[in-house]
């Protein structure tokens, strides 16, 4: 695709955790664009990471959208905030933040806050069409990301993250433009909050944990009202500062 682009990530400095893999790709036209980079982590660590959800299985509760819980948009189980290994990906998104944001054709903004949910959707589990950024609260997430991991082999299929476009002419949700991006073990995917996506029906064999598709998604967020309204649409002047 000729408009995709080729990004050079970096390391993070005394993080021994993340690779200092030299490509992130990005595939899409103008705002329903994403990117990723991809073999993140080290392999020990996403490993560790499944360990550590594996062992902390109890802690998931079912994921809420902003009314709570509600099934027929949103099914999967989340664990939030989630602290162990969200610093490595919240280190990893400082550090190559001017190369995130040049990818997805966004100004680099002042961040207020990362926030990081750790997430799985099992056999049946969803998440339908829906943006980031369209709540009182939610409004001044600027960029989403996802990192993904599982089982190897993988053991689930379905799972695609979609994204779609407004029309531009009636600002509606344009069913027929959907990008699908395919989940890939230790991949992490950026695209801008204000972006309608979906996370097709997944389906797996296995129970628990095992074999499920695994995240660490999150938000990167701005204090700067300019940008939160030009990003979002909406009007940003109920923010205080610390939101
Ligand atoms: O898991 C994904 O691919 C996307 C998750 C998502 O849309 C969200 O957490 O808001
Ligand atoms: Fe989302």
């Amino acid at each position: 695709m000729s408009n995709d682009r080729i990004l050079t990530s970096r390391s993070v400095p005394g993080e021994p955790g993340i690779t200092a893999r030299p490509i992130a790709v990005r595939f899409g036209t103008g705002e329903i664009a994403y990117s990723y980079i991809d073999d993140v982590l080290l392999t020990t660590t996403v490993d560790k990471i499944l360990a550590y959800a594996k062992r902390n299985e109890k802690a998931f509760r079912p994921s809420k959208v902003l009314d709570g819980i509600v099934t027929e948009t949103r099914k999967s189980i989340s664990h939030e905030p989630f602290k162990a290994y969200g610093k490595i990906v919240i280190d990893l998104l400082h550090q190559n933040f001017e190369t995130i944001c040049w990818s997805l054709d966004v100004a680099q903004f002042e961040i207020s806050k990362i926030e990081c949910q750790m997430t799985f959707h099992r056999d049946g589990e969803y998440f339908k069409i829906h943006k980031d950024n369209r709540g009182l609260v939610t409004r001044s997430r600027c960029l989403s990301y996802v990192y993904y991991f599982h089982d190897e082999p993988k053991r689930y299929s379905g799972g695609e993250l979609y994204l779609y476009r407004d029309d531009p002419e009636s600002n509606k949700l344009d069913k027929t433009s959907r990008l699908e991006m395919i989940p890939k073990r230790n991949r992490i995917v950026f695209f801008r909050s204000n972006v309608y996506h979906e996370v097709a029906k997944v389906e797996c064999p296995t129970t628990g944990l095992s074999g499920a598709r695994g995240t660490i998604a999150g938000w990167i967020r701005t204090y700067d009202f300019n940008v939160i309204e030009a990003m979002s649409g909406l009007p940003a002047q109920r923010f205080r500062r610390s939101a």
